[in-house]
This record gives structure tokens, C-alpha cells and sequence, in this order.
């Protein structure tokens, strides 16, 4: 059996890969030469732990290969998994611009009976146009079938998400019921439980699935807030809520808001998805707007400190999340346009993100090497992604190099007894703020 896939972003290169160290033979196609020339060398164009290794030992092996011609992926191919990118729209909708032309292409190059499957995010009804679609353009002896196949993946834990899923969702409809049986015997190794749904259903568990966790994490972050102004803990409350079973101790963790190539996007999404069948979704509208006041609020609250104009800030983190090099809809993008707006100088880190960060933050920020290159002499620092190798920067060293080590942690990456310990200024969320002697910066005075 020959499999393809379609996009060699995140999705499909975790899916091509891992497909093939189960035992398939899969050919990834792209439409950007480039990444392709990278990966036929073994080079993987995003960092995600793991990946580049599985990609080097699967082409050495002969079941996994790179091409840029769609011929020879999809000639000849019994599957085709569709992994490229639906962005979102000006109106928050999702973009199918790349969906449909790899649909025609696949129509156009296909050589065999076909089952397409879709693993890209995409609006509840797109699968059921896809199988018009490529009923349209197809060779008229041949047969498509076409399933709905959402991925669930994080980014930095790709991998191990793929093998240790918590279920597999294969829609279908009725006349595709072969096919989607050979998908589920595909996927029986796994292990993995598996939902089996009509194609509508599976599109929704999508958006519904990370609408939810967006949600999880916005009411955390509204509770932390309301902490703060009570004198409450956030730690302590989400542990305390988190213990309930019926919640669940996942996603409670409260800071500078969700970010990444997904929540925000699909959050919108779904919201569109809503009201084209007149229903306004003013719960996850709330949702939206709680998390771009939340990506903001760090600044709000320097500002409460100190004035920005003309300080030295060292930004600290750069990608949405630990372990990948994503900077899409980082917290990080918002925070550093506010910092240059409010008259500061911004001196940014991260481990890995760096080189995509340049594309995304103003070509005014300057950036470093390490954390202590990032915080020496600066006037305040901003923790924005929650990296081992910030965290664990003690903040002795922060006091130590620091002009004032006034610290704005959006992560909560320390405890208030080594704040005190450590004797600097640290504001978090959701917790009370520490001020250490000699940096009693206070509003209008600094
Ligand atoms: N990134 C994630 O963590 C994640 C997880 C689950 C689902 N998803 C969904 O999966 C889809 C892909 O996401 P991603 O992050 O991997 O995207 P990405 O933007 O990283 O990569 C998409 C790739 O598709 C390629 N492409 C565009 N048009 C093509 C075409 N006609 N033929 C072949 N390749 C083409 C692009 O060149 C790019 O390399 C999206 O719908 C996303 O919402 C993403
Ligand atoms: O308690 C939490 C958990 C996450 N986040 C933030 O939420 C964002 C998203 O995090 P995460 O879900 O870990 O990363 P993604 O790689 O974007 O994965 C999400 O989006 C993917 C794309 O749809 C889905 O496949 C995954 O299941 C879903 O978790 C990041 O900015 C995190 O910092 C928090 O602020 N608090």
C-alpha cells in the first residue's frame, strides 16, 4: 500500500513520519521546493523534539521520502492524507484556498481508487464538498472516498501525542464505509481508542475540542484576575478546582493566554461556523476577547510600576509555548508591540524561535543569546514563554545582573517564597506581587 501526504507542515510531516515508522511506505509532497530540498536531505524545517531523528531513520530505511512533484505522489497512491494549512480569513473564517487546490491536484494525478483524508482543520461541511469536488475533477473510472480525520497533536509533544493519543476520530459517510474501515485496521496498532462518527460530527469534535480547552483556559485566567484584587492564590485555587474529577487538573494553568497556530484561529473559526447558521456563540466571543485583554495585560501592569519610556526590557521567550519554534499569535508578538509602543527598548531571547520570531515582532527589537545577556543591565524583564532554560535561571541572577530587577513573569515560572528569598521585584498572575528592598518601584516614581 502506498501512502501520501499532502503538506509537510506539523501535521503532515508528524503524520508521514510516524505512518512510516509503523512499517508504511509514504511519499510527502509540498508545494514549497525549499522544505522539500530540506527534508531530502533528512533536515527538518520545524523544530519539534524527536521529529528529525524519526524523519532520518525512516528515509535510511527506505519508507519514508520527499517530493515536490505531485505526480509522483499521488500516482499510484491508496491514501492520501491532507495535511496543508487553513488559516483564517479577515473575518475569522477559515481560508480553503490550499485545501481545494490540493484537492484538484490530487484529482488530476491521482492513478488508483483513492481514500483521502482529511487531517487539517476544517469548517463542518468541507469534507462533504471535498467528496463533490473530487467526484468532479477525477478520472471518471476511478473511485474517491473521503474521510474526516482531525488531528489532535500539540506542537512539542507531536510525537508522543501521535503514538499515545487519547482517541483516533474517523468520519464518514455511509457510502465510504470501506474505507473507513481501512483507516481504523491502519490505525489498530495504536491501540488508541477510536471514534467513528459521520463526517459533520468529526469536524466538530475539532473546533468543539479546542474551543473547550480555549475556554478552560480563559475562565482560569478570568479567576486568576479576580485573585489578584481578592488576595487570593491562583496556584492554590486551580489545584483545589482541578482535583474535582468532573474538571480535570488539565489547562488550568493561568498566564498570558493562549496563543499558537490553532486555539485563536479555530476559536474564530467556529465562531463564524456558528453564525452562518444564525447562532451567535457569545459564550466562546467571550472566550476570544478575555484571551487578547489577558496577551495584553502584562504591559497594563509594568505600567502600574514604573514608566516604560526609554527603559531597557528584556523580553524573555519568544515561541507561543515551550519546545517548538512557533512564534504564530505568541503572546510574545502583542507584548513586544506594546513595550515599542510605551517608548521601550526591547531585548528579546528564546532557545530555539528566534530566526521565526524576526518575521513576526518590529525590526526595532534587539535580540540576545542567553537569558543573562537578555537581562544584564535592563530595567525590567518580561517572562513570556515558560522554556527550562528561563525558568531555571534562579532569581538570584536576575537581582545580580539587573539594573533593577523588577521582574513582569506572565507563566508564574517561580514561587513567591524565592521572589522574597531572592529579594527582587516579581509581579505574576493571579498572585500577590513581591517587592524587594531597593526596587520599591512604585506608579509615576521610576
Ligand atoms: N500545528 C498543529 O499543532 C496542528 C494540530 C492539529 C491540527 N492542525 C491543523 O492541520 C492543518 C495544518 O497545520 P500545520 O500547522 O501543519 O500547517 P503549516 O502551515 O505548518 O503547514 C502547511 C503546509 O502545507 C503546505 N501546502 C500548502 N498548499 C499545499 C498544496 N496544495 N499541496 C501540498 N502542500 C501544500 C504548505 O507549503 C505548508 O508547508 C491546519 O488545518 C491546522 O489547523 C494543526
Ligand atoms: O493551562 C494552559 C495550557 C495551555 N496554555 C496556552 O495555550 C496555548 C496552546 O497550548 P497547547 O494546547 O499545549 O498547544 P498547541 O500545540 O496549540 O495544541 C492545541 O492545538 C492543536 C491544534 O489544533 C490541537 O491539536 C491540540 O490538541 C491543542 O492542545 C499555548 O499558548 C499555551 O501557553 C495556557 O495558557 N494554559
Amino acid at each position: 500500500m502506498k501512502i501520501a501526504v499532502a503538506g509537510t507542515g506539523y501535521v503532515g510531516l508528524v503524520t508521514g513520519t510516524c505512518l512510516a515508522e509503523m512499517g508504511q511506505t509514504v511519499v510527502c509532497f509540498d508545494v514549497q521546493e525549499e522544505k522539500i530540498a530540506a527534508l531530502q536531505q533528512g533536515r527538518s524545517p520545524i523544530y519539534e523534539p524527536d521529529l528529525e531523528q524519526l524523519i532520518e531513520k525512516n528515509m535510511e530505511a527506505g519508507r519514508l521520502s520527499f517530493t515536490a512533484e505531485e505526480k509522483e505522489a499521488y500516482g499510484e497512491a491508496d491514501i492520501v492524507f491532507l495535511a496543508v494549512g487553513t488559516p483564517e480569513k479577515e473575518d475569522g473564517s477559515a481560508d480553503l484556498t490550499y485545501i481545494e487546490a490540493a484537492v484538484s491536484s490530487i484529482a488530476q494525478n491521482m492513478t488508483k481508487d483513492i481514500v483521502l483524508v482529511t487531517k487539517s482543520t476544517v469548517p463542518v461541511g468541507t469534507n462533504e464538498r471535498m467528496r463533490v469536488m473530487i467526484e468532479r475533477w477525477k478520472p471518471r473510472f476511478l473511485r474517491a472516498s473521503v474521510i474526516s480525520n482531525p488531528e489532535f497533536l500539540r506542537e512539542g509533544s507531536a510525537i508522543h501525542d501521535w503514538f499515545y493519543g487519547d482517541r483516533i476520530v474517523i468520519g464518514a459517510s455511509e457510502a465510504d464505509r470501506e474505507a473507513a474501515e481501512l483507516l481504523i485496521r491502519l490505525y489498530e496498532p495504536l491501540g488508541i481508542p477510536i471514534v467513528r462518527t459521520d463526517l459533520a460530527s468529526a469536524e466538530m469534535i475539532k473546533y468543539a475540542s479546542n474551543a473547550f480547552l480555549a475556554t478552560k483556559i480563559s475562565f482560569i485566567n478570568e479567576i486568576a484576575n479576580i485573585c489578584e484584587k481578592v488576595g487570593a492564590t491562583i496556584d492554590d485555587v486551580a489545584y483545589g478546582i482541578g482535583l474535582d474529577k468532573r474538571i480535570g487538573s488539565h489547562f488550568l494553568r493561568a498566564g498570558i493566554g493562549y496563543g499558537g497556530s490553532c486555539f485563536p484561529k479555530d476559536t474564530k473559526a467556529l465562531v463564524q461556523i456558528a453564525g452562518n447558521v444564525q447562532h451567535q456563540f457569545e459564550l466562546l466571543e467571550a472566550v476570544i476577547q478575555v484571551n487578547n485583554h489577558q496577551q495584553a495585560l502584562l504591559v497594563e501592569k509594568a505600567k502600574q510600576y514604573m514608566s516604560l519610556r526609554g527603559k531597557n526590557v528584556a523580553l524573555l521567550g519568544l515561541a507561543f509555548k515551550p519546545n517548538t519554534d512557533d512564534v504564530r499569535e505568541a503572546a510574545s508578538i502583542v507584548i513586544a508591540n506594546r513595550l515599542l509602543a510605551e517608548g521601550a527598548h526591547v531585548v528579546a531571547y528564546d532557545p530555539i524561535a528566534t530566526n521565526n520570531a524576526k518575521r513576526h515582532l518590529p525590526s526595532s527589537v534587539r535580540y540576545a543569546r542567553s537569558v543573562t545577556e537578555a537581562i544584564r543591565d535592563a530595567d525590567a524583564a518580561f517572562i513570556v514563554t515558560e522554556w527550562d532554560v528561563i525558568k531555571q535561571t534562579p532569581l538570584s541572577v536576575f537581582r545580580e545582573k539587573m539594573r533593577i530587577p523588577i521582574i513582569f513573569d506572565g507563566r508564574n515560572c517561580y514561587s513567591l517564597e524565592e521572589a522574597k528569598q531572592a529579594n527582587v521585584t516579581y509581579v505574576s498572575i493571579g498572585r500577590a506581587a513581591v517587592v524587594g528592598e531597593g526596587c520599591e518601584v512604585k506608579k509615576g516614581k521610576y
